[in-house]
């Protein structure tokens, strides 16, 4: 049944690769995003936040398209829609901001119509519209997420991130695209370096699973696509090289980058000399960057009630971080 009253949902950001498991691993992040949508006379997005300059607020909107492809998937007709957002999640920067939209419009629109499509079904749009499962997963379901794609469907199977486990961030001030950043991949890896990622994958997704933090360094490490991205982001090679030296876990580029990401045990006290050598990591390069302590998100993209008479921006202001 159609919600007069529109949906809004709530959607986190996501890290994904973790390092090894290139479009394999995901995880949820305590950074979010929240999503409106009502049937409407004619179509009004509305978009707030820093983050959300430059996007586009007529029906090229990727939330509109989205929820459209909802909607014909499911067979009915809403081409007039009362979309707002507002996001807490950097654009461009490796922290999933296209999935968390293609999974908040998902999860919107499909409730707005009595949601009519299964969880699976959605993952499997969103993974389409991604290319790959990482975000997308981590960013409907939750916690850390590994995934498969055959191209047509994708299975996952969700862990519960040990709860002594801490991110930080370092979001640099430039953007990078994904596909830029898949652009300096190779097409082919030796034998010798599958070999390689497939056991620190295996054996970081092990590690995760039975809260072994001390199994992070040794398998948070890569060779398919990280040393191939070092020169998009000047002073990351060093970073994560040397992170552990400096109280993290392990370090990764998150996602295609540029945001640089620790893994840090919470019970450890050294969160001040881990931060301050990531930006001066960066900083020796010349590169500004904001650090930002997140936590896994445990929980995946939820709808949230709507009081009535409430609007949108005052119902979430509580809860977003600027
Ligand atoms: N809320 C949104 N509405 C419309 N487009 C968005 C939204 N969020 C992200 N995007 C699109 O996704 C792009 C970023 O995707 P991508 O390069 O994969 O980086 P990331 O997902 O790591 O932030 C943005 O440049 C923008 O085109
Ligand atoms: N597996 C993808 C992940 C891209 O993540 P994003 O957050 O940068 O969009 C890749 O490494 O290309």
């Amino acid at each position: 049944m159609m919600s007069e009253a529109g949906v809004r949902v709530k959607v986190p950001a996501s890290t994904a690769n973790l390092g090894p498991g290139f479009d394999t691993l995901g995880m949820a992040l305590s950074l979010y995003a929240w999503i409106e949508m009502k049937p409407a006379e004619a179509t009004n997005i509305h978009l707030y936040g820093d983050q959300m300059k430059g996007i586009p607020t007529n029906k090229n909107n990727l939330i509109y398209e989205v929820a459209q492809s909802v909607f014909r998937e499911a067979g009915v007709s809403l081409p007039e829609l009362e979309i707002s957002m507002y996001s807490d999640i950097p654009l461009t920067r490796g922290l999933g901001s296209s999935a968390s939209a293609i999974v908040g419009a998902l999860v919107a629109a499909n409730e707005l119509i009595g949601s009519p499509l299964d969880q699976a079904k959605l993952f499997d749009m969103a993974t389409a519209l991604e290319k790959h499962p990482d975000n997308v997963g981590a960013s409907l379901f939750g916690g850390l997420i590994t995934a498969v794609w055959d191209g047509a469907h994708a299975e996952y199977l969700r862990i519960e991130p040990p709860a002594d486990l801490e991110v930080l961030v370092a979001i640099p001030d430039f953007q990078l695209s994904t596909s830029k950043a898949r652009q300096v991949l190779p097409e082919q890896v030796s034998l010798g370096d599958a070999v390689f990622n497939i056991s620190r994958t295996s054996l970081f997704t092990a590690a995760m699973a039975s809260g072994r933090l001390d199994l992070i360094r040794a398998s948070m490490q890569d060779r398919l696509h990280q040393p191939f991205r070092a020169s998009l982001v000047p002073g990351m090679e060093r970073i994560l090289k040397e992170a552990t030296e400096h109280g993290a876990l392990g370090a990764a580029l998150s996602g295609a980058g540029p945001t640089l990401l620790a893994l840090m045990d919470r019970r450890e006290n050294r969160g001040a000399e881990l931060e301050r050598f990531l930006l001066e990591g960066l900083g020796e390069q010349g590169i500004q960057a904001q650090t930002i302590w997140l936590q896994p998100c445990t929980q995946g993209a939820k709808t949230l009630t709507i009081n009535t008479g409430e609007q949108f921006i005052d119902s979430i202001k509580g809860e977003v971080r600027a």
